[in-house]
C-alpha cells in the first residue's frame, strides 16, 4: 500500500533497459518500492537523447515516442501502489560513455582543463579494470565545446523528452544540475570556462539549467511538477561549486519555474571522492547543505545523503527540509517506509553501507545488494511458505546461519539454531568492531530471530550426538571460515594472532560491551578517567590491549587486514600493512576500497605492496619487496589472510545419515555479501 508520505526514492540506475527500452524487472523494482509505502519515486538517469549523452546502452532513454509506452506501464504500476512517478532526465555530458563507445565527440561546454588522479586504479583488478573499460576499449574520449546550436538542440531534445514524461503519465520530472552530467558541469566554475553568456558569473553559469527548467515548465508545467537535482557542494576541489553558489542557483531555478529542489552531493574525482559525493560514508551527509537552502527557497527542498528514519524524522519536524530521500536504505529494504508507519522499526533491513550496488555502476551491470538477495528479483517476494513444514538445524550463527535460519522460519519451518560460542553472530560480531554499520545488521538478524521464534542454543558444539538429539529433518551447516596461523618462521610465536585467535582473545573473557568497550577506547585512556575506575575495564584493557604494543603489523591487506589496519592506526597503534598483491581491499566493493586506502595512508600505515613475508621474529616482521630486504618492528603481527573455507563438521553429518547444505563462508569465502546471499539459496526453497 503506498501513501502519501515524505519519504522519497532517489534515481538509481537500474541498468536494464537494453536499447533505452524500460523492462520488466525494473517496472517490478519500483513498483515493490511503491508498494511498501514511499511517497514518491524517482527513476534512475533517463537519457533525453539515448543514445546520444547516454552513460550506458541500458539506461532507460526519452528520445522517441517508441519508449512512452514503457513510461506508461511504470506510471501506471507505481499509481496502482499508491505513489507518485518523477523520471529523472538527464544529459550525461563528459561521462556520457556511449559517445565515447561510438566515437562520437562528448559534449562540453569547452575543453576539459581538470583530469582527476588515476592513483586509486591501482587497487583495482585486471578484470575490474577490463569490465570498467569494456565499451569504451581502445577509444579516447573527445570533447566538443557547445555552439549555441548545440544549446538550442539540447534545450529542445530536453522539453521534447518532457512532454514525453508527460505522455506516459508520470507526475513529475527530475532534472539533473549535478554529478557532473551536463548541466552540473555548466554550473561549476571549474569544468566551465566559456566567456559567453553561458561562461562566466554564476547567473551566467546557471544560464543553461534556466532556459532547460523554463522551456520544460512552459511545455508540460500544468502536467509534470519539476524537480532540480543539484549538489549542495562539490567536494575534493578547490574552487569547485560552493554552498553559496548552490545556493544561488537554486534561487535562479526557482525562479525559471522548478517546483522543488533536491540537494545532492558531488565529489570532483570519482575515485578519490565518491564516497564523500554522490554517495556519502557520512549519515546525513547533505542534510545541513539542503536545510540551508531551504532557508532562501520557497518551494519544497529534498534531502539525500544517507538520511537515516531517526534523523529524517527529526529534520522534517524542524521543517530543516521537506522531504527525505532514502536510496540504499530502500534497495536494503523496499518496505521500510510501511514497516516504518506500523511501528516496526526493528524489522527494518539496514543497509550495511558496503557500497557493492554502486560498484556495479562502474561496470554498467545491474546492481544487487548485500543484504536484499530479492533487490532485481522483487517477483521472488513475498517469501513463498513451505510446502511442508520441517524442523531444521543451522550450525553457526554467523550471518549466513542468521540469514538461513530468518527466511527458514518465515517460509514456516521449525529451527533450531545452535552455535558452540556464547554469542550470536560469528565473525559478525567481531567485524561490527572496525565496521560499525554491520552492528545495525546484527541487531536485525538478532530481532528477525527472536520475532520469528527461533529456537536459539549457544554454547552447543555440532556433533553428531547433539545433532541427533534435535531429530532434525534437515540441517544447514554454517559455521564459517577457518583461519589458520601462518605457515612461515616465526608464524607460530605467541605475538602472532589470526582473526580466529583474536576472536576468541575478545570472546573468551569479555561481554561483546566490554570487548567493544576495550577496542573503541584504546587509545584514548587518558581521557576516561571515568571508565578506567571501572575494574572489568581495567582488566580487559590491561589483558588486551596493553599487550598488543605500540607497533603492530597486519600481514594481509585484503578487507579484513586492510580495515584491521585503519581500526588499529585510528587509535594510536604504529600500524605497518605488509600485503603480497598489488591490489588491497579486495573483495571491498571498488569506492569503499579507495576511500579506506586513502584512510589508511591517512592515519600514518605504511603500506607496503607486493610483499613477501620471510619471517615473524618476537620484535618485528621482515619480509621482501622487489628483492629488497625490509623490516617492520612488531610487538604483536596480525595475520589477516589465509582465511580458508572449510566445513569438516558437515561431512561429519553427512558421515551419519544427515541431509546437509553448506552455506556462507563455510562453502566458499565471500564475507556478509556471499553469507547472506547462499544462505537465501539455500533456503529460499526448501
Ligand atoms: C546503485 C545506485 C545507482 C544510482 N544511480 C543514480 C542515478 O542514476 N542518478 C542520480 O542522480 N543518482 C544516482 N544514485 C545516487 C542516489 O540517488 C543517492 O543520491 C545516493 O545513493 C545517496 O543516497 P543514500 O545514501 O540514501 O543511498 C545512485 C545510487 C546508487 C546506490
Ligand atoms: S549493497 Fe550494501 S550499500 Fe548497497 S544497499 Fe545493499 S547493503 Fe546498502
Amino acid at each position: 500500500m503506498g501513501t502519501s508520505n515524505r519519504i522519497v526514492l532517489p534515481a538509481m540506475d537500474m541498468n536494464v533497459s537494453e536499447g533505452g527500452e524500460i523492462e520488466q524487472s525494473e517496472i517490478d523494482h519500483y513498483a515493490a518500492r511503491a508498494a511498501g509505502g514511499a511517497g514518491l519515486i524517482i527513476t534512475g538517469a533517463c537519457a533525453i537523447a539515448f543514445p546520444y549523452g547516454a552513460a550506458s546502452m541500458k539506461e532507460p532513454g526519452l528520445s522517441d515516442d517508441k519508449f512512452i509506452p514503457g513510461i506508461k506501464a511504470l506510471a501506471d504500476a507505481i499509481h496502482a501502489a499508491g505513489s507518485k512517478l518523477c523520471i529523472q532526465s538527464t544529459h550525461h555530458g563528459k561521462v556520457a560513455r556511449v559517445d565515447t563507445a561510438n566515437d562520437r565527440p562528448v559534449l562540453a561546454p569547452n575543453e576539459p582543463d581538470y583530469r582527476y588522479s588515476m592513483d586509486a586504479l591501482a587497487d583495482c583488478t585486471p578484470e575490474e579494470l577490463a569490465k570498467m573499460g569494456a565499451a569504451t576499449a581502445g577509444k579516447q574520449t573527445t570533447y566538443h565545446a557547445m555552439t549555441k546550436e548545440d544549446i538550442d538542440w539540447l534545450i529542445t531534445s530536453w522539453t521534447d523528452a518532457a512532454e514525453r514524461v508527460a505522455k506516459g503519465g508520470a507526475d513529475a520530472i527530475e532534472i539533473h544540475v549535478a554529478h557532473g552530467y551536463i548541466l552540473g558541469v555548466f554550473l561549476n566554475q571549474r569544468d566551465n570556462l566559456r566567456t559567453d553568456e553561458y561562461g562566466g558569473s554564476l547567473e551566467n553559469r546557471a544560464r543553461l539549467a534556466c532556459q532547460v527548467i523554463s522551456a520544460v515548465k512552459e511545455r508540460v508545467g500544468d502536467k509534470l511538477a519539476i524537480l532540480v537535482r543539484v549538489a549542495g557542494e562539490e567536494y575534493g576541489q578547490e574552487g569547485a561549486l560552493s554552498l553559496q553558489e548552490s545556493i544561488e542557483a537554486s534561487k535562479l531555478f526557482e525562479a525559471a519555474g522548478a517546483d522543488a529542489i533536491h540537494v545532492t552531493g558531488w565529489g570532483r574525482n570519482p575515485f578519490d571522492n565518491f564516497t564523500d559525493g554522490p554517495l556519502p560514508n557520512k549519515v546525513g551527509a547533505y542534510l545541513e547543505n539542503a536545510a540551508e537552502i531551504k532557508k532562501h527557497v520557497s518551494i519544497p527542498v529534498i534531502a539525500v545523503g544517507r538520511m537515516l528514519p531517526e534523523i529524517s524524522e527529526k529534520a522534517i519536524a524542524e521543517n530543516k527540509v521537506d522531504f527525505a530521500a532514502m536510496g540504499r536504505q530502500l534497495l536494503a529494504d523496499p518496505e521500510l517506509p510501511n514497516k516504518l508507519r506500523e511501528g516496526k522499526f526493528d524489522q527494518v533491513r539496514p543497509c550495511i553501507n558496503c557500497f557493492l550496488c554502486v560498484g556495479e555502476n562502474f561496470f554498467d551491470d545491474t546492481p544487487f545488494c548485500a543484504v536484499n538477495p530479492a533487490l532485481g528479483n522483487e517477483k521472488l517476494l513475498p517469501l513463498k511458505p513451505a510446502s511442508a513444514s520441517k524442523h531444521i538445524v543451522v550450525v553457526g550463527s554467523g550471518p549466513s546461519g542468521m540469514e538461513s535460519a530468518r527466511v527458514l522460519a518465515e517460509r514456516g519451518h521449525r529451527v533450531t539454531l545452535i552455535d558452540k560460542a556464547d554469542r550470536l553472530g560469528g565473525t559478525m560480531w567481531f567485524s561490527t568492531m572496525t565496521t560499525p554499520d554491520n552492528e545495525r545488521l546484527l541487531r536485525w538478524l538478532k530481532s528477525e530471530l527472536k520475532r520469528l521464534r527461533v529456537a536459539v542454543k549457544l554454547n552447543t558444539p555440532a556433533t553428531v550426538e547433539t545433532i541427533r538429539a534435535l531429530n532434525p529433518d534437515h540441517i544447514i551447516v554454517a559455521t564459517g571460515a577457518v583461519r589458520p596461523k601462518p605457515d612461515m618462521p616465526g608464524g607460530d610465536l605467541p605475538n602472532v594472532q589470526t582473526g580466529d585467535t583474536l576472536r576468541a582473545m575478545m570472546l573468551g573473557t569479555a561481554t561483546a560491551a566490554e570487548a567493544g568497550l576495550v577496542l573503541s577506547t584504546m587509545g584514548k585512556l587518558g581521557r576516561l578517567s571515568g571508565l578506567t575506575k571501572s575494574p572489568e575495564f581495567v582488566r580487559q584493557f590491561t589483558k588486551y590491549w596493553l599487550p598488543m604494543g605500540k607497533n603492530v603489523v597486519v600481514i594481509g591487506g585484503s578487507l579484513v587486514g586492510l580495515e584491521l589496519a585503519e581500526f588499529l592506526a585510528e587509535r594510536g597503534r604504529k600500524v605497518t600493512l605488509v600485503h603480497e598483491k598489488q591490489q588491497l581491499g579486495l573483495p571491498l566493493a571498488m569506492p569503499r576500497r579507495w576511500t579506506a586506502v586513502k584512510d589508511n595512508l591517512a592515519h600514518g600505515v605504511q603500506i607496503h605492496r607486493n610483499a613477501t613475508v620471510d619471517r615473524i621474529t618476537e620484535k618485528s616482521v621482515e619480509f621482501t619487496v622487489n628483492g629488497e630486504a625490509q623490516s617492520a618492528p612488531a610487538d604483536m603481527v596480525v595475520y589477516a589472510d589465509g582465511t580458508t573455507a572449510a566445513a569438516p563438521v558437515a561431512d561429519e553429518l553427512r558421515g551419519a545419515g544427515f541431509s546437509v547444505d553448506v552455506v556462507g563462508d563455510a562453502g566458499a569465502v565471500n564475507y556478509i555479501h556471499g553469507a547472506i546471499h547462499s544462505a537465501w539459496e539455500a533456503t529460499v526453497e526448501l
